[in-house]
């Protein structure tokens, strides 16, 4: 059986990891989608799709379950979201997420979709990640060595820290 689970990864944090780990006691194979892979450079987006590709495939090295990273870009059109991610990846049987349109949308496709409950989430929250880069707090313990190891090659703080202050400063649009 092959399972599929899509994420923005911004970044790929211990939450989807252990997310990974319970879809990989369930699947043969895991097709693991990179969403929003046309985003970037953005307080809520700042890591390009080709820097969560690496993240997510050195996270998931180890892992019983063959896997394919997939990137996928959004489109206008949610009705046929299901049929773009089919066309992008391998088949596959079931889809796992806890995002409620994401759930709705493979639901109402006539895919099979399965949710887990939400794990430390009080802290596993890119939301939280991102803004611990910017506010110079400890993240690193909260995701994977791998991605420690792909946010410093990319200079990825920086980066982060100069978006935020760019938008704290009105200079440029921002989809945060
Ligand atoms: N701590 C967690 N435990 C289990 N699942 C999680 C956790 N955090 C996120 N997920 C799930 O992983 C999938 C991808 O999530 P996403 O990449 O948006 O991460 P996020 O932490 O929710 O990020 P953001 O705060 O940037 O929206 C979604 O289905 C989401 O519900
Ligand atoms: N119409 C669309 O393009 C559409 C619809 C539903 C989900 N998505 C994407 O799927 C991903 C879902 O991941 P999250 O659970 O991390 O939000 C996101 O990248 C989101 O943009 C896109």
């Amino acid at each position: 059986m092959r399972g599929f689970y899509i994420g923005r990864y911004q970044p790929f944090h211990h939450g989807h990891r252990h997310m990974i780990e319970e879809i990989a006691a369930e699947v043969d194979e895991l097709v693991l989608g990179i969403g929003s892979a046309g985003d970037s450079h953005t307080t809520r987006n700042p890591f390009t799709a080709g820097e969560r590709v690496m993240m997510v495939t050195k996270a998931v090295e180890g892992l019983d379950a063959t896997t394919y990273v997939v990137p996928i870009e959004d489109l206008d059109r949610n009705s046929v979201w299901v049929s773009h991610v089919q066309s992008m990846t391998p088949r596959f049987d079931v889809a796992y997420s806890n995002n409620p349109l994401v759930v709705r949308l493979f639901e109402e496709a006539g895919v099979e979709v399965r949710q887990s409950p939400m794990f430390r989430r009080d802290v596993l929250e890119g939301t939280e990640l991102r803004e611990r880069m910017i506010r110079g707090r400890d993240w690193t313990d909260l995701v994977p060595d791998a991605v420690v190891d792909v946010i410093r090659e990319v200079d990825g703080v920086k980066r982060i820290r100069r978006i935020a202050e760019t938008d704290a400063n009105g200079d440029e649009p921002s989809d945060a």
